[in-house]
């Protein structure tokens, strides 16, 4: 044990050796820049030029058989005649010699004979094991390909079977068990500069419900993301799942299940908890470290970002990412479907984190453009829960989150009648109850409007409100649709229409490395209507052509430059940065901040 102590903080010491190496070939790049990611360079081996020698450091200088097997820095057949001599390779290999590009080609044709997307989902986490560069190389280059096998719809069947599935484990674990010792339990993560953590108690994964421990699938697919999509270099992400138990009968039951085999704690226990991973987390990694919460549920998820917001950096995704892609999406929308956004009525199926954070997102942005208060902008906007429209006779018995939005109207029970009552011109979808817009409630809405925008928004795939081809079909191709899981194009007498996916996949990593690079300490309203912005700006003329709302994913990276120095110009604008001088040209920092897959030679 002491020596792994040891060996640790000897590589402590020497990553920074490495690092003060490495800092002044940055300064060429811009002064004050630090590459990839926008975080210290702490392995010294993610310098500006892939022509610079670095050194493959782990517990000493990893060599042979431990850097083949160390994901960090193992590149398999890639590994060049004179790294082979170096690092006593011989004999390890065999004989030919590799490069990236076919080594990518080779694992993509691997992945693409697999017929069930639960394999393509672990030869993904297998390849990220083995050799981490060529598993983002992967994923950056194939975006719209493996997003589906990474992201939704596959991992919410993974988080199902983690436990069967589960064979190394990701991430960090903090349960009851660690309660008074969670300091020492982050101290355990071999990274000490973490710039974002994900964090999950595992109550409300995607629309399925109370997965316990198993939810780890959901912050492990969200860094990947934050990384391949966002250019947060790996190294400064944390993945961590709270486990206070589930209620989830199944999983209790289940012999595989990986979690604490008991109900979930609630009140001042599960309080107690979160409030000393809050601290630990802060006197660990300082002010600016990114806490992203992600899937709890909506009794809870509410609770902490209103009370951590005001001395953490915090965002969750569900509340407030998903709100700004979903607004982003209908200022775009505008071009295809007429109006302003204040002329618009809005109607929501679901009125959780998801419905309730676009409904306040989108009145803020009306009462901006109109100058009319947020009370009487909120009238516009409707929203049906597990009981009916929510209205003003109901507001004694609703969540406190929902009484904003309790209207004067008379009871409706269901989203059909609530349709014809109200007449939205724009119909969302967070009901997490996949099939629940009907043929009768999309032909209700394409019989009052010429184009009505219809936003599915609930995942995984099975959860979604409808599918692409009913929205078309049952619209007799009118709607303008997106969905939270992708949908195939969908051809419709003689016309391909190609839908949207309004999935907070394009916000969260653009604005959480805005945040990262301008060393922001404060999340607020106006940097979340700033990056929704920078979204709806990077929809063209062509996608509209397409009938697109966003942009595709295939340029997510040149996206994520944007929202990011939206988000920093933002924050520098609101004295909330603190990484200064404030860099003259945002959009370029942003870009040379970004993480590269490519592997480097090794002296
Ligand atoms: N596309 C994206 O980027 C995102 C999608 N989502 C998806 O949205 C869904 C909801 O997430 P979230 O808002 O966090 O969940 P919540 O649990 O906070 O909210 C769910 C809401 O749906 C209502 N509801 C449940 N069943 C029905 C029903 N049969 N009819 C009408 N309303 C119903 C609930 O009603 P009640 O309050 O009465 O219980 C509640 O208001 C999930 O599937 C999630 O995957 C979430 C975030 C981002
Ligand atoms: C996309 C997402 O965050 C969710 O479905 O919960
Ligand atoms: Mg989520």
């Amino acid at each position: 044990m002491i020596s792994v102590l040891v060996g640790r903080l000897r590589r402590r010491e020497r990553k920074s050796e490495v690092k003060m190496a490495s800092t002044a070939s940055k300064d060429a790049i811009e002064p004050g820049c630090v590459a990839d990611g926008g975080v210290e360079d702490v392995y010294g081996e993610d310098t500006a030029t892939e022509d610079q020698l670095v050194t493959p450091w782990t517990v000493s200088v990893a060599s042979g058989y431990s850097l083949l097997r160390d994901p960090h820095f193992n590149k398999g057949l890639a590994f060049t005649e004179k790294e082979r001599d170096a690092h006593y390779l011989r004999g390890l290999l065999p004989p030919v010699v590799s490069t990236q590009e076919l080594q990518e080609r080779k694992i993509m044709e691997n992945i693409r004979q697999y017929q069930v997307p639960l394999q393509k989902y672990m030869a993904m986490m297998d390849l990220e094991e083995r050799n981490e560069r060529l598993f983002y190389k992967l994923l950056i280059d194939n975006v719209e390909e493996l997003l589906p096998v990474v992201y939704t719809p596959t991992v919410g069947e993974a988080c199902q079977k983690y436990g069967t599935i589960f064979r190394r484990p990701q991430g960090l674990y903090i349960s009851l068990k660690e309660k008074g010792r969670i300091l020492e339990v982050l101290k355990n993560w071999p990274e000490r500069s973490i710039q974002v953590i994900v964090v999950t108690d595992g109550e409300r994964i995607l629309g399925l419900g109370d997965l316990g421990c198993q939810g780890m699938g959901i912050p492990v697919g969200k860094l990947a993301l934050y990384t391949a999509l966002g250019g947060v270099r790996p190294s400064a992400c944390l993945p961590i799942t709270i486990d206070v138990g589930t209620n989830n009968e199944k999983l209790l039951k289940d012999e595989f299940y990986i979690g604490l085999r008991q109900k979930r704690a609630t009140g001042q226990e599960y309080d107690e908890l979160l409030d000393e991973f809050m601290s630990a987390v802060k006197q660990n990694y300082g002010e600016k470290v990114l806490i992203q919460y992600e899937d709890f549920a909506n009794h809870n998820a509410f609770k902490l970002l209103s009370k951590y917001s005001k001395s953490h950096l915090v965002f969750n995704d569900d509340i407030q990412g998903t709100a700004v892609v979903v607004l982003a999406g209908v200022v775009a929308a505008l071009k295809l479907i007429g109006g302003t956004l204040a002329e618009h009525t809005f109607l929501f199926l679901g009125a959780g984190e998801a419905g309730t954070g676009i409904a306040e997102l989108i009145a803020l942005e009306i009462s901006k453009q109109t100058k009319a208060p947020l009370e009487e902008t909120r009238k516009k906007i409707w929203l049906v829960d597990s009981k009916g429209l929510i209205v003003r006779s109901r507001i004694d018995s609703v969540q406190d989150f929902k009484k904003p939005w309790a209207h004067e109207h008379e009871p409706v029970k269901d989203l059909s009648d609530a349709v014809k009552a109200i007449k939205p011109t724009i119909l969302i979808g967070t009901s997490g109850v996949g099939r629940t817009f009907t043929k009768e409630v999309i032909e209700a809405m394409a019989s009052f409007n010429e184009k009505p925008l219809i936003m599915a928004l609930s995942n995984p795939t099975s959860q979604s409100e409808c599918t692409a081809e009913e929205a078309y079909t049952w619209s007799k191709g009118r709607a303008i649709f997106a969905s939270g899981s992708p949908f195939d194009p969908v051809e419709h007498n003689g016309k391909v229409f190609v839908p949207g996916q309004a999935n907070n996949a394009y916000i969260f990593p653009g604005l959480g490395f805005g945040l990262v690079i301008s060393g922001a300490i404060r999340v607020r309203n106006e940097i979340l209507l700033a990056a929704s912005e920078a979204l709806a700006g990077q929809v063209t003329a062509e996608h509209y052509e397409k009938g697109m709302i966003y942009p595709p994913f295939s340029i997510i990276r040149k996206i994520s430059a944007h929202i990011a120095a939206s988000v920093a110009a933002k924050a520098y604008e609101l004295g909330l940065a603190t990484r200064l001088p404030r860099p003259e040209n945002l959009v370029k920092y942003a870009e040379s901040c970004m993480y590269s897959p490519i592997y480097r030679s090794y002296r």
